[in-house]
């Protein structure tokens, strides 16, 4: 069984770890431990491999040496039908939304909610309620994505992610395509929910603006290795 219940105070642990695309070898010696209910920019140049590291994280990419755990999850002993099950316990959000354009906001977190086991109208209609609530959203509900703008989609992006009680949320850029105010907004938001909920949040950001307005924990992926620090030291 992957999935121990073991971790004590770390929501992730890499220890010497290698990310891998394909043959190339994108960061080596990865040595993390993040703390449950901490918020950590993940931060590099383009092509640094943040977006591989995450992909590790969710799964998508196979841990190719050392170990790591995840909510839990072992893994190098992650196999295929587990991956549901660790993406059930983390909430993602990504640059480009993914919201289902052909149904309305209630529709997208129901096709969730239903995809991950949920059955009861009732719980699910309660649910979908709070979670817009939480993004400050509910008036949305019956919107389709295309009447929103980019910052209320990524609202209801987090939403989705927060469906199912995750204790970590992994974000890829989740502002990259919005406008400094917006993205401040979402970052303010993002900061709430991990406060609120004692929610880990793991981000990949490019946005040097917005990381010095928000200074906290950083990873930066650098020389084909990671290296935990404050972003404060990224502006002295
Ligand atoms: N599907 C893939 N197949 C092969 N190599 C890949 C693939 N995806 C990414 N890479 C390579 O892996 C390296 C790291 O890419 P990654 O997307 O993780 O970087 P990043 O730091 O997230 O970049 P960005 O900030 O531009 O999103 C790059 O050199 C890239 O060319």
């Amino acid at each position: 069984m992957p999935h121990h219940n073991t971790y004590g105070e770390d929501i992730i642990t890499l220890q010497d770890a290698k990310i891998v695309q394909k043959n190339f070898t994108v960061l080596s010696h990865v040595n993390l431990h993040i703390k449950r209910g901490t918020f950590c920019y993940l931060i590099g140049k383009t092509g640094s491999g943040k977006s591989s590291l995450l992909k590790v994280l969710y799964g998508h990419l196979p841990l190719k040496e050392g170990n790591g755990e995840v909510v839990g999850f072992d893994l190098q002993k992650l196999r295929a039908s587990d991956i549901p099950n660790l993406r059930r316990r983390l909430g993602i959000v990504f640059q480009d939304f993914q919201l289902l354009t052909d149904r309305s906001v209630e529709r997208n977190l129901r096709f969730v909610l239903e995809a991950t086991g949920w059955k009861d109208k009732n719980l699910m209609d309660d649910r979908i309620n709070e979670v817009l609530d939480s993004v400050d959203m509910k008036t949305k509900k019956h919107k389709m994505p295309h009447e929103l703008s980019g910052g209320e989609q990524q609202r209801i992006a987090i939403a989705r992610a927060l469906l199912n009680h995750p204790e970590l949320i992994l974000a890829d850029e989740p502002t990259g395509n919005l406008d400094p105010e917006t993205s401040n907004d979402i970052m303010n938001l993002l900061k709430k929910v991990s406060l609120e909920r004692n929610c880990a949040v793991l981000m990949a950001t490019h946005d040097y603006h917005m990381i010095q307005n928000f200074p906290g924990e950083a990873i930066k992926c650098e020389d084909g290795g990671v290296k935990v620090m404050n972003t404060v030291e990224l502006f002295e």
